[in-house]
């Protein structure tokens, strides 16, 4: 047991024995709670009567026993309900924001304008007092209390790494909003549950107290301090037993929520946990719109053709990437380099469309052969089309995997989500190939590391994890984005070393590796393609490439790593140009060594300097 669960204990206990005196009323040796002996009113406790009589001489341990079961159904049953409705109404809200959020969130949120009293107080009047019009009312009033909670919390969730990974592997919205968004918003979930089971406590006592609520003689708390009120100078301990019962069952709700909520974060857990939600995906064609005729080269698995991409905001368009031309081939695998800021990310993310929601493709081709041989222009399709061929045709792996695996899922349970959902493998099979998946990608002892949590692994352990749930489908083209970049040079080593391996143990796999870093280009690619501010300044075999490079930023990148042959490394001077101040002619003039006036005039045109080969400087033969 661990510690987090231990401390779980004595809430649990004292919650526990609170509902169950409360809730096993009717069997406890308890006195009629309506029988009544004026002659003993405000009798002080005796052997008969533990806690005195009250104002008409009725048990007040009976009566506060019995008046828990009304305050403690009316507050846990309103706040559940309105947690269920106020969940779901915040999880669609933040999830697909919008029209949804406007008549989710945004609708409740117009009930947040009365004042909350006020507004029980009115359901209460028009449907009467008692136990059912007062649970409508609370749940009424709570509802988009924790539609925002979860609304704010979806929010920041379905922007994290992780959520765009559950993207890339073709879950369903609804599958992410069940298996990573709801475990991830719970932790405030369980706080405001506990916040609202309090507060409806106070607002039924205060509604039954204006005579509102429970109708005598059902006793209540709220009843019990109303009746007490007027008798306080005679007997106040009358009003003390239902004060201290109402505050000391909210203390005990509280505690116990705040405690449940260490516990059930795996975070901080080592074993055991909690696994929320699964579902099924199921596979599905791709939209007629966005199928072709099959007609590419020969082999040719991704032919993106002038792709530029802009980011909309507030009626502007800014290009971020203009024109690119990257071919990827069965089997090969390409390296798109660059400088920070290059555009390389968008280019890669557009291909799996996963594209933030501000950027878009403005234009050119993007044309990706299926395993069918049909040809799929990227460009057309929509997220349900993206969604069916991600995982199984495109997928993605993303620099940290710390923040890209589910951190509230086992990892076996992450690798088996992307099987599910494109239906690889069915009930026990899933089992047998998240461990052989686990082994293929050198996580050593797999059936136990399927057992373990992200936080449970080391960096490098964590990337083979998600490099396992990236190829769990056999994907034709797998785009890897900066794998390596987060991780030390010897787990870098074995990284690409797996890339490798994996290479060969599919060799019609295409691979897009994203990396600033030529010494890794050098390893692992045999196509380069450099960017540069948004642009492709050269492109072809990496080994011709690094001998004999034909733009000065491939010439001045090879120049500035130690790998690159050099004695003395040179830096690139300044920096890459931001995206709304792209200077004149071409991008890279203002740091090149070699620019004329001719570069400062004209975006320069591509030039084939062999049929392999291609580069944007108008002057690659005098500078060769
Ligand atoms: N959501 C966005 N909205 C506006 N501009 C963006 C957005 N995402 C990226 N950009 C801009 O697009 C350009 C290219 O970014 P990108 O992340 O593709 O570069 P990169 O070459 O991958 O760099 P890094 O290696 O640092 O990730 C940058 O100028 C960046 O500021």
């Amino acid at each position: 047991m661990t510690r987090a669960q231990r401390k779980l204990i004595l809430p649990a206990t004292l919650a526990a024995l609170v509902v169950a005196v409360i809730v096993l009323a009717p069997v406890l040796p308890l006195p009629d709670v309506r029988s009544m002996d004026v002659p003993n009113r405000f009798a002080g406790p005796s052997a008969t009567h533990w806690l005195g009589q009250d104002e008409f001489g009725r048990d007040v341990l009976a009566r506060l026993i019995w008046g828990g079961r009304a305050s403690l159904f009316i507050a846990v049953g309103s706040a559940l309900a309105a947690a269920v409705i106020g969940t779901v109404l915040g999880l669609l809200g933040g999830y697909f924001r919008g029209l949804v959020e406007f008549v989710t969130v945004r609708a409740a949120e117009v009930i947040l304008c009365l004042p909350p009293l006020l507004l029980a107080l009115l359901v209460v009047t028009i449907l009467g007092a008692g136990t059912w019009p007062l649970i409508l009312a609370l749940t009424i009033l709570y509802t988009p209390i924790y539609a925002r909670v979860v609304y704010s919390a979806t929010l920041q969730v379905r922007s994290l790494d992780y959520v765009t990974a559950q993207k890339a592997m073709g879950a369903y919205p609804l599958r992410i909003l069940a298996t990573t968004v709801l475990p991830n918003v719970m932790p405030p979930l369980l706080v405001q549950i506990s916040l609202v089971v309090a507060s409806a406590m106070l607002i039924e006592s205060g509604l039954s107290f204006l005579g509102l609520g429970v109708v005598p003689p059902t006793p209540s708390w709220g009843l019990m301090i109303q009746a007490a009120r007027g008798s306080m100078e005679v007997a106040p301990m009358l009003l003390l037993w239902p004060s201290l019962a109402l505050a000391g069952t909210i203390l005990t709700f509280n505690f116990l929520c705040d405690r449940l909520q260490t516990a059930l974060d795996p975070r901080g857990i080592t074993a055991g946990g909690a696994l929320w939600l699964r579902g099924g995906g199921s596979r599905g064609a791709v939209p007629r719109s966005a199928r072709r005729a099959a007609a590419p080269k020969q082999d040719t698995l991704l032919e993106v053709e002038g792709m530029s991409i802009a980011a909309q905001n507030a009626g502007t368009s800014l290009e971020l990437v203009r024109r690119v031309s990257v071919t990827v081939r069965r089997g090969e695998t390409v390296a798109l380099v660059g400088e920070s800021g290059s555009g390389k990310s968008i280019t890669g993310l557009a291909l799996t469309g996963l594209l933030p929601d501000a950027l878009s493709i403005t234009g050119g081709d993007v044309r990706f052969v299926a395993r069918d041989g049909e040809e799929i222009d990227l460009g057309a399709l929509d997220e349900a089309g993206f969604r069916r061929i991600r995982s199984g045709e495109i997928s993605m792996v993303f620099q940290d995997a710390a923040a890209s695996l589910n951190p509230v899922l086992r990892i076996g349970e992450q690798v088996a989500e992307a099987l599910r959902a494109h239906g690889g493998a069915r009930g026990r099979d899933v089992d047998a190939r998240v461990v052989e998946l686990l082994r293929q990608v050198g996580l050593p002892d797999p059936e136990r590391r399927a057992r373990a949590y992200p936080h449970e692994l080391s960096g490098g352990q964590r990337q083979r994890a998600m490099i396992a749930v990236a190829v769990a489908n056999n994907p034709r083209l797998l785009i890897a984005d900066e794998p390596t970049t987060a991780l030390d040079p010897t787990i870098q080593a074995q990284i690409l070393e797996l890339f490798r391996s994996l290479k060969k143990a599919t060799p019609d796999m295409g691979l897009i590796f994203i990396t600033h870093d030529l010494a890794v280009v050098a390893e692992i690619a045999d196509r380069v393609t450099v960017m540069y501010a948004g642009e492709v300044v050269e492109d072809g075999p990496a080994d011709e490439v690094f001998a004999h490079p034909h733009h000065p930023y491939t010439a001045a990148l090879l120049a500035s790593v130690p790998e690159g042959g050099t004695d003395r490394l040179v830096a690139i001077p300044g920096t890459v140009p931001l995206p709304d101040a792209m200077p004149e002619g071409c991008r890279f003039a203002p740091r090149c060594s070699h620019a004329r006036d001719v570069c400062r005039t004209g975006s320069p045109p591509t030039s084939h300097p062999t049929p392999e080969r291609r580069t944007r400087c108008v002057r690659w033969k005098e500078i060769a």
